[in-house]
């Protein structure tokens, strides 16, 4: 039996008049890609904003790693072991790409505010190991020469990987990543792919929002399929492309995988 990382059950989720997610359910196994795929507005950045503590569902049951947890706060839900990117990047923008990761790190820190207030000891110990597995983030994603540089200097796919870099810093169970593809060029989604395909091999798990077909299709290893807040579909890329609806809402328009 695979280890399940990730099981959301029956969740919904109104704006006024307007039902988003209506009884939407994923399980994610240890080691997995899973994508999140729909037309524009099918409900995944809602459901993505459900998981991760921004808003809070009308119903849903929730577990990590085995243990329930309630997604109703966004620290506590890094705390219990998700970490996120964003559809628009959220960097420090004026901090360097290593204080970028440092700040990631923290939320795994022990020393707390007392030690970084009067720079105990056991505080210098623990900054410099979380400068060092920082820089060792950088290099894993690629970006390790641009440790000094301010994020905003960095290219958007360079940022994009530090974004990544700075979500693995949490020590994630589970790292979710809200188009990470968006306005990159052929060449950097290619580099995309592989360090995503690293990370998976590194035994993590990821969830993935993406609007490129090709990407989802090669990458993942199960895929759902959101229209109108309805999950239309749930399988491998195999068994969603071979689906009438899915074909019907989404793929048909253009999308054509291959
Ligand atoms: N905070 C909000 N208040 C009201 N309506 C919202 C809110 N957030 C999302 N919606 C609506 O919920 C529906 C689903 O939106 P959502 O952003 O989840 O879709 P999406 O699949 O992520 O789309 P896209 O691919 O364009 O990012 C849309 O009709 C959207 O307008």
């Amino acid at each position: 039996m695979s280890e399940v990382v990730l099981k959301v059950a029956g969740v919904s989720k109104r704006f006024g008049g307007l039902q988003a997610l209506s009884d939407v359910g994923i399980t994610i196994t240890k080691g997995r890609v899973y994508g999140l795929i729909g037309p524009n507005g099918a409900g995944k950045t809602t459901f993505f904003n459900v998981i991760t503590g921004l808003y809070t569902p009308d119903s849903g049951s929730f577990e990590l790693g085995g243990a329930p947890y309630k997604p109703t706060a966004v620290h506590e839900v890094a705390k219990a072991g998700i970490a996120r990117t964003f559809q628009n990047i959220r960097l420090f923008a004026e901090m360097t790409a290593l204080e970028n990761v440092m700040v990631g790190r923290h939320v795994r820190s022990q020393s707390g505010l007392v030690g970084a207030v009067f720079r105990t000891g056991s505080f210098k110990a623990e900054e410099k190991a979380i400068a060092e597995r920082a820089q060792e983030l950088l290099d894993y994603v690629g970006i390790g020469k641009y440790a000094e540089f301010k994020a905003r200097t960095l290219s958007y796919g360079d940022q994009r990987r530090l974004e990544i870099a700075r979500a693995l810093a949490t020590d994630p169970k589970l790292i979710a990543l809200d188009e990470p593809a968006a306005g990159m060029n052929a060449t950097e989604k290619v580099v995309l792919r592989e360090l995503i395909d690293r990370i998976r091999n590194d035994g993590r798990t990821i969830l993935l929002i993406e609007h490129d077909v090709k990407l989802v299709m090669g990458l993942c290893d199960r895929v759902t399929v959101l229209d109108y807040g309805k999950q239309i579909a749930e399988g491998t890329p195999g068994d969603v492309q071979k689906n009438e609806k899915v074909i019907e809402a989404y793929l048909g328009a253009g999308h054509k995988a291959h």
